[in-house]
């Protein structure tokens, strides 16, 4: 895995790459939009060359310039307005248009990214990328795209300024060329605080969703107080960082204006004595004044982007760290599809510690047979969840070797082995969509049929059926939220359609009522049937009904055998037996 340094990329390489990824193809857009920013400045010029004359033609009496008049003020004015509703439109579209591809791009890296970056982060933190960075990254183009104007207006106005008079340009331009000098400096403050503060609101926006996502938890436990007390420390650190970088932001305009005092002062000196010894026309001074207030404007503009740019360079290296995220699990250039399996798994010697450093599992070794039913059973942290996640190949073994069917997982595509394997997790996830489409998610191109199928096989059709919507019910709709029981039929009904032959059953730990259970139990019966199941077993029943028991502690398989076998042996196996299934 590897991320950008936040720290080492500088105003061109963050810009200059969002310029040839996502800005350039753009130019066409960017070209019109710029050129009615010049349509739009060019006719405010008009309008005050227009209007002074109109005065003087007014104080003269002319009476054919009051028939005139009106027509002038409105060719000038219409074009006026269509160019700047045409430029602001176009950006409008254009700015999103890029903003939406950084979305689409950010989510496809990060959906493809290697579980253990993904689990980096919490969800909500990373969802902030997709809105506070991309917010800030958008702002700067806003404001980039009218800095073409600036610069437009500044090349103008100096161009005129050094026609008057080169030495006295030179002069002006030397003293503005100074100031940013201390504008580099607030930028490269403001890039820091920037940074901590994007990283903050992403920690401000996974605490808020913390407290929101586990309301039961926290009305029950009361939690409110300390809730709120952690959100809030939260909120107030952002806002310190926002106070320093506004701060830090004020300083830029005031400062814009003294050089500019700066360089009026130097000015009235330099001229007032040309004009005395005769070198310089009282034209030459109103000219060159003229000049400098046109400029003035757009310089404050320039160094104010400058510095949201400085800003804005630290989200684009948020992005760019997420959009370079390399994956260690990916195909190796000469993977080959895994043909159809019967589903015979071997773990040889299979060691694997996380990324962080933590051994997980410390010497695997264990062959399952096609159809048989494995079940392990261990203490919390003993490693059973880390089995089931080289399977699906989350995470690939430290060294040693799974094979299936007596291929290597790692010599295959990702895609074959994936879709071979069917997961039931505790926490039987359920997207927001129908409930066909959450069953029919299990193999997709499954035909209504034979969703319904599984969901009869799951012992989930009945339920179903009572739903006003039956299959079609939308997640969260009316009627559209199960209890345990029923999502975890649900489950099954998407593994049972998917028909691999290979099956991870993480058994849920709570307790279901009765008949939820009997129900499961026939439905869990129907899926495994046929299929090497690896399962996590929490109840008694799923126990006994297994081929073998694996007892696992610290990482080792320590005890296999049948029920009877292990407890007999009277290990752990029958210490967990005793504290845990005793009772089912
Ligand atoms: N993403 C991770 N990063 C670092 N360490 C991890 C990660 N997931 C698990 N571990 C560590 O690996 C070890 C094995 O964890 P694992 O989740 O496989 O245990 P488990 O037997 O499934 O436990 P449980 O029944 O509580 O789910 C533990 O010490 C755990 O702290």
């Amino acid at each position: 895995m590897h991320s950008a340094d936040a720290d080492g990329l500088t105003l061109a390489q963050g810009y200059g790459r969002l310029w040839r990824t996502y800005v350039r193809r753009h130019w066409r857009s960017l070209l019109v939009a710029g050129l009615m920013t010049l349509i739009y400045a060019v006719t405010t010029a008009l309008m005050v060359r227009a209007t002074a004359w109109l005065v003087d033609a007014f104080d003269a009496r002319d009476a054919g310039a009051l028939a005139w008049a009106p027509a002038v003020i409105l060719a000038i004015t219409l074009p006026r307005g269509a160019a700047l509703y045409a430029q602001k439109t176009l950006n409008i579209r254009t700015m999103t248009t890029i903003e939406a591809d950084l979305q689409k791009a950010m989510y496809g890296a990060l959906l493809s990214a290697d579980l253990a970056r993904m689990q980096q982060e919490p969800p909500a933190s990373l969802g902030a990328r997709f809105t506070a960075d991309i917010g800030l990254v958008r702002e700067v183009m806003d404001r980039g795209v009218n800095t073409v104007a600036a610069v437009a207006t500044i090349i103008g106005a100096f161009t005129q300024m050094l026609l008057i008079d080169w030495v006295l340009t030179l002069g002006t331009m030397a003293i503005f060329l100074l100031a940013m000098t201390p504008i580099n400096t607030i930028g490269a403050r403001l890039k820091r605080l920037s940074r901590q503060a994007q990283a903050q609101i992403g920690q401000m926006t996974a605490k808020v969703n913390e407290g929101l996502g586990g309301a039961r938890l926290a009305k029950t436990y009361r939690l409110e107080s300390y809730l709120a007390e952690t959100a809030n420390e939260s909120f107030d650190s952002l806002r310190g960082l926002k106070v320093k970088m506004m701060d830090q932001q004020a300083r830029v305009e005031p400062m814009m204006e003294a050089f500019g005092g700066l360089a009026l002062a130097g000015l009235v000196l330099f001229v007032g004595t040309r004009i005395a010894n005769g070198t310089n026309s009282i034209g030459d001074f109103s000219g060159f004044l003229a000049g400098l207030a046109i400029a003035s404007q757009p310089m404050r503009k320039i160094g104010a982007i400058f510095t949201l740019a400085s800003q804005g360079l630290a989200a684009l290296s948020r992005i760019y760290a997420l959009l370079d995220v390399q994956n260690t699990v990916v195909d190796r250039p000469d993977a080959r599809p895994l043909p159809r399996v019967s589903g015979a798994l071997s773990f040889r010697d299979v060691h694997f510690a996380y990324p962080d450093g933590s051994m997980a599992l410390r010497g695997i070794d264990l062959d399952i047979p096609a159809g048989q039913t494995v079940a392990l059973v261990g203490r919390s942290g003993a490693g059973k969840s880390t089995v089931f996640n080289l399977i699906p190949r989350l995470y690939d073994a430290t060294s040693g070797s799974v094979t299936l069917d007596g291929h290597d997982l790692r010599e295959v595509t990702l895609a074959s082995l994936r879709d071979q394997v069917a997961l039931v997790s505790q926490d039987s996830v359920l997207l927001t969509d129908t409930i066909a489409a959450n069953i029919g998610f299990g193999r997709p191109g499954a035909s209504r049929a034979e969703i319904e199928d599984a969901a009869r096989d799951a012992a989930a059709h009945e339920f179903i059926s009572r739903l006003p919507n039956g299959f079609d019910t939308r997640l969260g709709e009316e009627g559209g939220s199960f209890s345990g029981g029923e999502r975890q039929r649900l489950a099954i009904a998407r593994a049972i359609l998917r028909d691999a032959p290979v099956l991870l059953l993480d058994e849920p730990t709570s307790a279901l009522d009765a008949e939820s259970e009997a129900a499961i139990r026939g439905a869990l019966k129907r899926l495994t049937a046929g299929r090497t199941t690896l399962v996590i077993a929490h109840r008694l029943s799923t126990i006994l009904d297994s081929d073998l028991i694996c007892a696992m502690d610290q990482g080792r398989i320590v005890e296999r055998g049948t029920h009877a076998e292990l407890l007999e042996r009277n290990g752990l196996y029958a210490d967990l037996y005793r504290l845990q299934f005793g009772k089912g």
